[in-house]
């Protein structure tokens, strides 16, 4: 496959902020391909908001190859040549923290506005499903939202217009379990349907387990594992007398890990009665 065909194509980039001496970015090679779900893990700094942000064209790379749905994520739309089938989908969006300290969110005003603003009517029925999972009151005023609530408007604006590239940077983590197992849900069933793949950067793997195809590990700017969740993990009861929660590696570099101890299930039976639901 060209590389003009992936949904991602970055080849020897190394990248360093203006205002640093030390590369964020090392030497990353990474093709992904369509209808991919990728997770990034990694320890703070580790430069996986820099390799997302990158993605997204929101910084110039000098030093290597990138190339987002065949195209240069930093080049002007002007002179980027949409295929066809590209007309009506943004090719990247990226979703991080920030916006949720931006004034322009924290004012009065309503949900229903936002979201008409970037053309709720266009997508109605995407819409629709977004206020469902997203579980968004369309009487809500932004000014008067708790940080997981306006998290959900992020999402929902954000996940509006049909993506060819879903970059998320830790924008899960202040959604409560229920909402974020619907999320996941939701962009597995898009990657799944669609010409589309997610890269999701988090620190938080409860209810994750079955959603990746593959994993990448970062470190000090580099990308130092590189994991195919079907063929590369396998889970067990236990590993001989080894405790809960372990990892070792078989003789074919598969990677074992053993019953996990985790509240998630608990959150979730909680959370679920909470709001009157059926177990999933
Ligand atoms: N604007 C900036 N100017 C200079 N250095 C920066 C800038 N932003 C990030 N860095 C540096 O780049 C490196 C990678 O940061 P990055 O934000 O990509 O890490 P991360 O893996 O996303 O971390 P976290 O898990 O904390 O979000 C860090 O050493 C950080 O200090």
């Amino acid at each position: 496959m060209s590389k003009e065909d992936l949904a991602v194509y970055v080849s020897n980039l190394s990248y360093t902020f203006p205002e640093s001496e030390v590369p964020s970015l090392v030497d990353i090679n990474l093709e992904v391909p369509w209808n991919t779900r990728t997770l990034v893990v990694g320890c703070n700094g580790a430069g996986k908001s820099t390799l997302l942000r990158l993605l997204s064209g929101k910084h110039l790379c000098r030093n290597g190859e990138l190339l987002v749905n065949g195209l240069d994520p930093f080049a002007p739309i002007s002179l980027t040549k949409k295929r066809q089938e590209d007309v009506d989908v943004q090719t990247t969006t990226y979703l991080g923290t920030e916006w949720c300290h931006m004034t322009i969110i924290n004012r009065d005003i309503g949900v229903t506005e936002l979201l008409n603003s970037i053309g709720m009517k266009v997508y109605q029925e995407r819409c629709d499903t977004l206020v469902d999972i997203l579980d968004i009151d369309l009487n809500w005023r932004m000014h008067r939202l708790s940080d997981g609530q306006k998290r959900r408007v992020q999402l929902a604006m954000g996940l509006l217009k049909p993506w060819r590239i879903l970059l998320l940077d830790e924008v899960t983590v202040d959604l409560d379990v229920i909402c974020r197992s619907r999320l996941l849900n939701f962009l597995k069933f898009e990657t799944e349907s669609r010409k589309c793949s997610v890269i999701y950067a988090t620190h938080i793997f409860d209810g994750l387990a079955n959603w990746p195809n593959r994993i990448l590990h970062m470190d000090y700017g580099k990308i130092v594992s590189d994991v195919d969740y079907k063929k590369d993990i396998k889970f067990t009861e236990n590993i001989g007398d080894m405790e809960n929660g372990k990892v070792i590696k078989d003789e074919n570099n598969k990677i074992i890990i053993s019953k996990v101890n985790s509240l998630h299930p608990l959150a979730l039976h909680w959370l679920n009665n909470d709001l009157g639901l059926p177990e999933l």
